[in-house]
Parts: structure tokens; sequence; C-alpha cells
């Protein structure tokens, strides 16, 4: 019985209508143990900066934000605070960043400041205390986890050794689009797109896995929102102090941790296994995948079981999802816009060599409007919209404003990618923006600060080379062998594309398109 009423609780905890209704029934107990804490010099400095009204006893700002998180909070900024923001996440402050020149401050001017991360008692119980390489505090630590992923994982060389697993998955999903296309039939894209995704980084991450898919997507699912989504005691972190609403708020965290925990034993013992039977432990990494390499160099590194798990998760987590939906966005705006997708269609069929069945990653450089596609994608769509948060380790000054140690700061990228004065038409899909002069921004350099779906500074995304690969080598076969429609009976005036909200950002209705052998 305890069990299921901690379950219930725990869903309802999870929302924050049924959150705010909770509230009204416990907020005199609340008030005496938030108002007990005397102001500090913290909040006195916060209480400087512009932030909107309505900041309401116990649940602060929360009653403004919408379904889509980004999208209120830049709808607040652009009324209170353009470049810096203060909202009241119940009693926690977050300052909020939503211009490029504020962007820039805090992620190159002062990215040594605001490289940590808060910490949240969810994404402690997901990511074992969080020691994976997103969510763990700027640190030893830290530097260690990072340098495991981005040196064996991630960097050029290990994504150019990639290519061949690449080119063979994409050869799979045309073979299955091939024959939905002989029959007519529509194709689930984003099944379909995240699978190849997700099997993309299985065979990086463990080899060759079957059949998981599903598995993953179902894990990442719960787990993306989890990690981006409400919970009371990030909100109301006094509250924690109690155990029942503890054991509450985490119930399903901790059930989705269990599910990982089993996912992952069996995928490392599998691995750990193999290394005992090899009588090549000590070969090169090269053809290693990560879970192998990450155990030749568990003890160099000073890890434990838990932390590769964590950071397996990462992988598994930041790697699919980001890189499925920018495709996923990439082909509902072009079919919305037809004129486009055949523009892109012609570039790439005219960079192809005759009679060549794929296109191949050496066909790719030329490519410029694919790549303008993607970032345009990106800049509308940014998979990522609010960054994870960023932790001040020090006080600064940042555009006049005093924000001080220990304030958790998020930067906008959804503002960021449509602020005003930055981009023309900053709602429209025009892809063409990247192509002209002054707007070809380079990712990992910019000059300006006013597209940063990868973010940047010390935290800044280590998967911008492995999923600009992912992505280029599959919208430019998506383009290259098929043209599409919609089902029979729709328009592109039927095409919902309504965002769900968690750490990423996804379609809430299916995107089936029918494709036709080109
Ligand atoms: C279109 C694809 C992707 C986008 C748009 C994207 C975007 C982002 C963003 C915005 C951040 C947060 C930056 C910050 O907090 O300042 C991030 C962090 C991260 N991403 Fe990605 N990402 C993508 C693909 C990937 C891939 C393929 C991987 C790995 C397989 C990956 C691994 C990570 C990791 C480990 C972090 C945490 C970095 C840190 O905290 O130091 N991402 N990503």
């Amino acid at each position: 019985m305890a069990h299921v009423v901690v379950h219930v609780l725990g869903e309802l905890l999870q929302d924050p209508r049924a959150v705010l209704l909770t509230m009204m029934l416990v907020v005199p107990l609340l008030i005496c143990m938030i108002t007990a804490k005397p102001e500090g010099d913290a909040s006195k400095l916060l209480r400087l900066l512009p932030t909107p009204p309505r900041n309401l006893p116990i649940i602060g700002h929360l009653h403004l934000m919408g379904d889509l998180p980004y999208v209120s909070l830049a709808g607040l900024a652009s009324k209170y605070g353009p470049d810096l923001m203060l909202v009241h996440r119940g009693a926690s402050p977050t300052v909020v960043v939503s211009s490029p020149r504020a962007a820039e401050a805090v992620l190159r001017t002062h990215d040594h400041i605001f490289a940590s991360r808060p910490r949240s008692r969810v994404w402690d119980v997901i990511m074992y205390g969080q020691t994976d390489s997103c969510f763990a505090p700027y640190g030893d630590y830290f530097r260690r986890a990072r340098k495991l992923v981005t040196v064996h994982l991630l960097n050029v060389s290990k994504v150019r050794a990639q290519r061949p697993a690449r080119e063979e998955e994409v050869r799979g999903v045309m073979g299955k689009i091939g024959k939905a296309a002989a029959a007519g039939d529509a194709v689930d894209m984003s099944e379909l797109l995240h699978a190849f995704v997700n099997d993309l980084i299985c065979r990086a991450v463990s080899g060759k896995t079957e059949g998981l898919s599903k598995l993953f997507r179902e894990l990442t699912d719960v787990n993306a929102a989890l990690l981006g989504g409400f919970n009371i005691l990030d909100f109301l972190p006094s509250l924690g102090r109690i155990e029942l609403v503890r054991r509450v708020a985490c119930a399903k965290a901790l059930r989705v941790r269990k599910r990982w925990d089993q996912l992952l034993d069996k995928l490392i013992d599998d691995h750990a296994a193999r290394r005992i039977g090899s009588c090549h432990e000590d070969e090169d990494d090269a053809d290693q995948d990560f879970i192998h390499v990450s155990l030749s160099l568990q003890k160099e590194y000073g890890f434990t079981r838990d932390h590769i798990k964590a950071i397996l998760i990462d992988m598994f987590e930041a790697g699919t999802d980001t890189s499925y939906m920018t495709l996923e966005f990439a082909m509902a705006e072009l079919i919305r816009k037809p004129h486009l997708m055949t523009k892109l269609q012609e570039e790439v069929r005219r960079n192809v060599p005759k009679g060549q069945e794929m296109v191949s990653e050496d066909d790719l450089p030329n490519m410029t409007y694919l790549k303008a596609v993607i970032k345009e994608t990106l800049r509308l769509h940014p998979p990522v919209p609010i960054m994870i948060p960023h932790f001040s380790l020090d006080a600064c000054t940042v555009h006049g404003y005093t924000i001080p140690a220990n304030t958790r700061v998020v930067v906008n990228a959804w503002a960021i990618g449509r602020y005003t004065g930055n981009w023309e038409h900053e709602n429209e899909f025009q892809p063409e923006r990247f192509i002209k002069t002054g707007a070809n921004v380079d990712l990992k350099a910019p000059n300006e600060f006013h597209f940063l779906p990868f973010g940047f500074g010390r935290r800044m995304c280590p998967g911008l080379q492995s999923a600009s690969a992912t992505v280029e080598i599959m919208l430019s076969n998506l383009m290259y062998r098929f043209d599409w429609k919609l089902p029979p009976g729709l328009t592109v005036h039927d095409i919902d594309m309504t965002e769900v909200f968690g750490i990423t950002v996804s379609r809430k209705e299916k995107l089936l398109l029918v494709p036709v052998k080109a």
C-alpha cells in the first residue's frame, strides 16, 4: 500500500498543476519552513537584477511558465530583462541569459566562473551522484570524465573512424524506406530516425547491439522528461529534509535508474567477460567500442563501475535525442516548404557522381545548402533550447549586475536564435540566411553569440563533430534517394509543429511521410 501511495504521489509531483494544487493545501507549513531563513547578501545582490512582477510566495514565478518554458522565458525577457533576468522557480532563484551579448559574457568572458552545474536530487539519482560528464560539477572529476568521452569517443579522428558504421547504418535505413516506397506506405520518420541514431550510438559505445533501440528509447524518453522537467525538490529544496517527500519526489527517478542499472550492468559484464577471454587486452583502442576502452582505462582514470555507467547514460541520452530530433525537424520544415526541399535535392544530386548508389561522406564538403538547412533547423528548433543549467563558482559582475557565487544560471538558446535585431524574419525557416555573407557562423569559434545550439566554452557540447557527421550523411541520403510526400488527404497546413519540452525538445505528433523513389 505504502508503495502505491509513493507511486501515485510521485506521478503527481511531476505535474506542475497538481503541485500547485497540493501547495495550496500545505502553504502554511511551507511558509514556516521558508520564511525561517534570513535573507543573505547573495539574495540582496540578486534582487538588483531585473525580474518579472508577481513573484508569489512559495511558487515564485512558476505560475508564469507555460508548457514550453523557453518560450515563456523569452516572452518575459523581452519585457523585463532582455540580457539578464532573475526568475524564482519556487524558492530557487535562477538568472536567465537571453541575449547574444549576455551569453558571450557568461560563456566566454567569465566561462571559468560559470562552468559548474547545480546539484539536483533527481539528477543525483539518475546520474549516480552526478558523476556523468553533463551534470558533474566543475572540477577534477569533471575534467577526467570529459577527457574520457572526448579523447576516446567524440574527437575528430574517432568520428572519422566511425564512417563505415555510419554508411552501413544509412544503407540499412535506405533499404527500409525503399520497401515502404515500393509498397506506397507512409514512414514514421520519428521512429525510423530515432532507431537510426540510437543504433549508431550503440555501435560506437557498446558494439553492435541488435533490438535494443526500443528499450533505449523508453529509457531515454523517461530520463529526458525527468532531467529537464518539473521536480518539487529543485523548486523547494528545503522540502528535501522530509524523508517521505524525498522518497516520493525521487520515486520515478529511482525506478528508471534501476532499469538503466540492469541494462548497463549486462552490457558491461558482457564486455568484461570478453576482455578476460581476449588475449589482446593491451591492443590499440582504435577498433574497440567505448565500453571496452572505458574498462581498460578505468584504473588510470580512477573510475568506479558507477562512474562508467553514469558516463554511458550521458552518451545514450545526449547522443540520440539531439541528433534524431534535428533530422526530424529538418524533414518537417522541408516538407512544409517544398521549394526548399527541391533546392536541397538539386544540390545533393548535383554533387554525387553519376550512378553512385548513395551519398558518401566524400560528396558532402561542397553541399553548402545542406549545411545551411541544418543550421537553420538548429536555430529554430535547438534540441536543447535551455542549455543545461550552469552554476557560478564565484561572484561575478555581468553587464553591471553582480551574480553571487552558487547561483544557477541558464542560457536560453531558443531565445538567442530568434533574438530580434540579429535575425531578419526570425521566426521564418530561411536557410539562405546562413549562406549570405556575414551570417556564415563557425560554431566552434563564433564572432557573435547569436547562434549557440551547441553552447560554448568549457561546457560546450563535445558531440558537435559526431552529430554533424550523423545528421549530414542521413539528411543528404534522404534527399538523394527519395522524393517525399504527405500521406493522402493531408496538406502542409495539417503538419502539427507543436513541441514537447523535457531536457530536449521533441515533436508532439509523429511525422508521417510517404517516400517515392527518385
Ligand atoms: C544536434 C546535436 C546536438 C546538440 C544540438 C547538442 C547540444 C548540446 C548543448 C546545448 C549542451 C549544453 C551546453 C552547455 O551547458 O553550455 C550539450 C552538452 C553535452 N552534449 Fe550535446 N548536443 C548534440 C549532440 C550530442 C552528441 C551526439 C553527444 C555525444 C554522443 C553529445 C554529448 C553532450 C555532452 C556529454 C554534453 C555535456 C557537456 C558538459 O557538460 O561538459 N551531444 N549538448
